[in-house]
């Protein structure tokens, strides 16, 4: 009867992602809808906002690195299945790809990157991944915020692509950067991973996973928040 119970509580975890997703609908819809976004796709981005992200931006992923760099030793020491570290590198090598492309943009924009001091939000989030690099945090509370970062990227971008945007010329490459179909796959690449590992997770650990899922959404609020330069 217990092992029974078990296969139940199993099944029933299968796509805890999916389970998120609805139960924190409005705070994923106000990190993957958020004004900045709506203006890209309406046409109507103040570009002095847009330089603003772009610049915070910049320093942000310089910081995500190392955490990406964490999550691919935890995957190491801690994952039971050897695929997820081919993903995880592919997300590093992405990441060089991600950085080279930011200076090629600040110099498009005439944005001096050395001149950028980092913003209140960007600091609080940088530290919060700092956070979850220690050896403490577990491999599946890293990955599931690793796949909640990228993932609201990829929903925010992807949508000033679809029929209907006015998004300007100029702007798209920036939103094909993340929108692409191709960093679509490997973001649902890394929720399959997390959602593999939510399913043999303890409800403890579970709940510590959840919990990081929603300060990401809440850190990419305030993230897209500092592009009306008022923090
Ligand atoms: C704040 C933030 N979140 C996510 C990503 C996607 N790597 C990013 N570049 N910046």
């Amino acid at each position: 009867m217990e092992g029974k119970t078990k296969v139940v509580e199993a099944a029933e975890r299968t796509g805890m992602t999916e389970t998120w997703l609805k139960k924190h609908r409005l705070v994923y819809i106000g990190a993957t809808r958020h004004p900045l976004i709506l203006s890209i796709r309406d046409g109507t981005i103040d570009l002095s906002s847009f330089k603003r992200w772009l610049g915070q931006d910049y320093i942000f992923v310089r910081a995500f690195v190392p955490f990406v760099a964490s999550v691919l030793l935890k995957a190491w020491k801690e994952s039971d299945d050897g695929s997820d570290m081919e993903v995880i590198l592919g997300g590093v090598a992405s990441l060089n790809d991600e950085i080279a492309w930011f200076k090629k943009e600040a110099s498009k924009w005439g944005i001096e990157l050395s001149g950028i001091v980092p913003q209140k939000a960007n600091l609080d989030y940088c530290r919060f991944l700092e956070s979850l690099m220690s050896s403490e945090v577990e491999y599946i509370v890293a990955i599931t915020a690793f796949w909640a970062i990228e993932t609201v990227y990829q929903e925010s971008f992807a949508h000033c692509l679809e029929d209907g945007s006015k998004t300007a010329e100029e702007l798209k490459d920036t939103c094909q950067r993340w929108g692409n179909d191709s960093f679509g796959q490997y973001c649902r690449s890394l929720e399959r991973i997390a959602n593999r590992c939510l399913e043999k997770a303890s409800d403890d650990v579970v709940s510590k996973a959840e919990v990081v899922f929603l300060r990401v959404l809440e850190h990419e609020i305030e993230f897209w928040n500092m592009s009306h330069g008022e923090t």
